[in-house]
């Protein structure tokens, strides 16, 4: 080994201009004081001014809260580190005791979540550059179907073909749909390529047929049915919430005849569904992922654990060894319980209409979180040490000895440890232990995942951010403007309930965690609560320009200064991240807007709901995110023309603050036209920009709502109720 025995399996940098940030974050707290100072001196009077008492004091509470919102948002953004792997390393030293590594993927309904998808993502990971006896693929069928059941054995047989022929070409990406769709250069190829491509292509040409044929059919037919005794466990099936547990081992990596056309060992694959019935709550993903943990510790319990969703291919071969780099450094390596890895999209648009990709989280947020002591767990491309997840606190005893021969001990037959697994996976197996509470993912939390990195955290462990060049992978967004919405009500409402709960990051992670991580973690704990203060500030000041109310200082007053500054400084310092984080400015501006929507609906419906379920009026639910539209939708997505055509309470919310703005800014306007000589509009300038500004955001909508025809355009009763109501507060405000 001699002196390469010593050097790091990866590196740290920090960010660059770092000074300029705090400079810059230093003037803003500044102007925000002055504006603070402001609102205290100014407060207007009592005698006559009742309503712009009032007005002013709500605005300036919401002021505060923005200011709040705006220090906690820093502390993430403080000192970002970027991490670097060296599998060169990796490879030199530990390549003969590499740990087993098990990777989940969770799928909960064959409709939203299309058998071909899920079985695209499971061939991907199944190719990972890896010793493949070292590696066991687990899909958990939430949806309990045989549909999906048979794509997966489908795709056991086609992983014959395929697992080869990314070897020996080492092709990227591995998802079979995601490399097919982009072709190839043929010809730059070494070796040339031609006869096997079009060979593979083809099987999988007609095994996606043949998948997509029989999951339009919706049933399998007898022929098939006769191909693999797994089928049988179907006629116990009542329905999709009502069935006993489903363990199939299609391929059995201990098996010397699971080979693949080469003659090389195939990855362990296992289909599971685990037991549902009506009277057992099922706890959505968190609850997969257990019995995934439980199952898989019986037939390969591989040390470390990926969890991907259906819809996110893998897209970077390497990115195992790039997580083991993190693992197994031998001088911090021990401390280290999860390396989360950024979830990537490649149905996105040019400027991402609906601000779908995170990029600033990705590029700043995260980045900012490791240097505090690790990322929050965010679910999909995660790798995590099995024992931690279990509920394993940190300690010198975790030291970890990698230098073991990764070997399954249980010499059980394939048919015997299915039987035995069945149990695991049972809806009575959890009850009167730990599970859902100090092992395994945390239950009763709309984000399970978040919850889950939190509470690992808090029991000692670090965490890693890492952002390798290629993407590790790739996933879809929501493609219209409700869906994008709804995933927001539960992300947000996910941190909210951890808010207010005892596993809140200031009470459960005090002296726990470091105090910068728990401000980190509080601009997401606070998403759904932003939505009062938001609503407040696109509402009231507008409603005051009609009475003539002034709620902002006059134009040539200095005291417009701090208001001016900081406003400008801060969008003009978020355009820059944003850029620097490779967006266009239209993605920006969209991105602008998909915040002001979110917080006036999503987060909305998400305070509110979180607030019910802690009375107890409601229960948690999941709202699946769909992962396929009809073509008139995808070309609309395409054409980045905004999606409505349904009409939610969600919709209605914002076409009322629309045409509430449209018509507040209209009226002001008018009267500026009218008497120029006005002294009063000159204190009244500002919240006719502000009401301006809103008006420009919203004009997508404004063409939704008025001027579009297709069926993606507002339907007509949201325009009428939104005009009514609209009209409605414009009066209520006048008389
Ligand atoms: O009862 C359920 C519900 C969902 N899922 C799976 O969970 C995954 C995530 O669901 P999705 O509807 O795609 O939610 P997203 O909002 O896109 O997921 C993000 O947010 C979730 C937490 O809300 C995390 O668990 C995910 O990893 C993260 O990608 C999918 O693979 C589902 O199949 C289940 O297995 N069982
Ligand atoms: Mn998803």
């Amino acid at each position: 080994m001699g002196k390469e025995g010593n050097l790091p399996l990866f590196e740290t940098k920090v960010a660059k201009g770092r000074n300029l940030f705090k400079c810059y974050a230093a003037s803003v707290f500044v102007g925000i004081i002055f504006i603070c100072v402001y609102r205290a001196i100014h407060f207007p009077a009592a005698n006559g001014q009742v309503l712009r008492r009032w007005a002013w004091i709500g605005l300036f509470l919401s002021e505060l809260w923005f200011s709040l919102y705006w220090f906690v948002s820093q502390f993430s953004r403080w000192n970002p580190i970027y991490r670097y792997t060296f599998k060169d390393r990796l490879s030199q030293r530990y390549e003969k005791v590499l740990p087993g590594v098990d990777i989940f993927v969770c799928t909960a309904d064959p409709t939203i979540e299309p058998p071909i998808m899920v079985i695209n993502t499971v061939l991907s990971v199944m190719a990972y550059n890896y010793p493949s006896h070292k590696l066991s693929v687990y899909l958990s069928d939430d949806g309990g179907s045989d549909l999906t059941f048979y794509a997966l054995l489908e795709a056991s047989r086609f992983s014959e073909l395929w697992l080869p022929f990314c070897r020996k070409f080492k092709i990227e990406p591995r998802s079979p749909a995601a490399y097919f769709s982009s072709t190839p250069q043929l010809n730059d190829c070494n070796p040339p390529m031609p006869q096997d491509w079009f060979s593979v292509k083809k099987a999988y040409e007609d095994m996606k047929n043949r998948i997509e044929t029989t999951t339009r059919l919706g049933r399998i037919s007898e022929e098939i049915r006769k191909e693999h005794k797994g089928f049988l466990e179907w006629e116990y099936v009542a329905t999709r919430q009502n069935h006993p547990s489903i363990v199939q081992i299609l391929i059995d990596g201990r098996d010397g005849k699971a080979v693949d056309v080469e003659g090389q060992p195939l990855p362990t694959l296992v289909y599971l569904a685990r037991e549902k019935r009506p009277q057992y709550h099922h706890n959505f993903k968190a609850g997969a992922m257990n019995s995934l943990i439980r199952v898989s510790s019986k037939i390969s319990n591989g040390s470390i654990i990926l969890n991907v969703d259906c819809d996110m291919y893998s897209n970077n071969s390497e990115l195992v060894r790039d997580a083991l780099c993190f693992f197994m450094d031998e001088e911090k390596g021990q401390e280290i319980a999860y390396v989360q890895f950024p979830q990537n999209y490649n149905n996105l648009t040019r400027n991402d209409l609906y601000g779908t990709d995170m990029k600033v989280i990705e590029t700043v947020e995260f980045p900012g979180m490791d240097a505090c002591g690790g990322p929050c767990y965010v679910g999909s491309g995660c790798f995590h040490r099995r024992d931690t997840l279990c509920g394993m606190k940190y300690g010198k005893e975790c030291e970890r000895v990698w230098k073991r021969e990764y070997d399954r001990e249980n010499r059980e037959s394939a048919s015997v440890l299915e039987e035995s697994c069945k149990v695991l996976a049972s809806c009575t197996y959890e009850e009167n232990t730990q599970w859902g509470k100090e092992m395994g993912l945390k239950y009763g939390c709309a984000v399970e995942d978040i919850i889950t990195g939190l509470s690992i955290q808090c029991r000692g462990w670090k965490s890693i951010y890492s952002r390798p060049d290629r993407s590790g992978f790739l996933g879809v967004v929501p493609t219209t403007l409700l869906q994008s919405l709804v995933q927001h009500k539960r992300w947000s409402e996910g941190q909210f309930q951890i808010f207010l709960s005892r596993h809140s990051p200031f009470v459960y992670g005090h002296k726990k965690i470091p105090l910068n991580l728990q401000f980190s973690y509080s601009p997401y704990s606070l998403w759904a609560s932003t939505c009062l203060a938001t609503l407040y500030y696109v509402t009231v000041p507008p409603l005051c320009l009609l009475r003539g109310v002034s709620l902002f200082p006059e134009i040539s007053c200095l005291w417009i200064l701090p208001f001016a500054y900081v406003v400008v400084a801060k969008y003009s310092y978020s355009l820059g991240e944003f850029l620097c984080s490779d967006g266009t400015i239209q993605g920006w501006w969209n991105e602008q807007r998909a915040w002001v929507y979110r917080r006036t609906t999503s987060y909305l419906f998400a305070f509110l709901d979180t607030i019910l379920q802690l009375l107890g009026f409601v229960e948690l639910s999941f709202v699946i995110t769909a992962k396929v539209s009809d073509e008139d939708v995808s070309r609309r997505y395409e054409q980045e023309v905004m999606e409505f055509g349904s009409p939610s309470p969600m919709f209605t919310i914002l076409a009322t603050l629309a045409m509430l703005n449209l018509f507040c800014f209209v009226w002001s306007v008018q009267r500026v036209v009218v008497d120029v000589q006005d002294r009063a509009l000159e204190s009244l300038a500002l919240q006719i920009i502000l009401c301006g500004v809103l008006v420009l955001i919203n004009l997508p909508l404004y063409q939704g709502l008025f001027f579009r025809k297709d069926k993606g355009a507002m339907p007509t009763s949201v325009t009428y109720k939104s005009v009514a109501l609209a009209l409605l507060a414009c009066a209520i405000a006048l008389y």
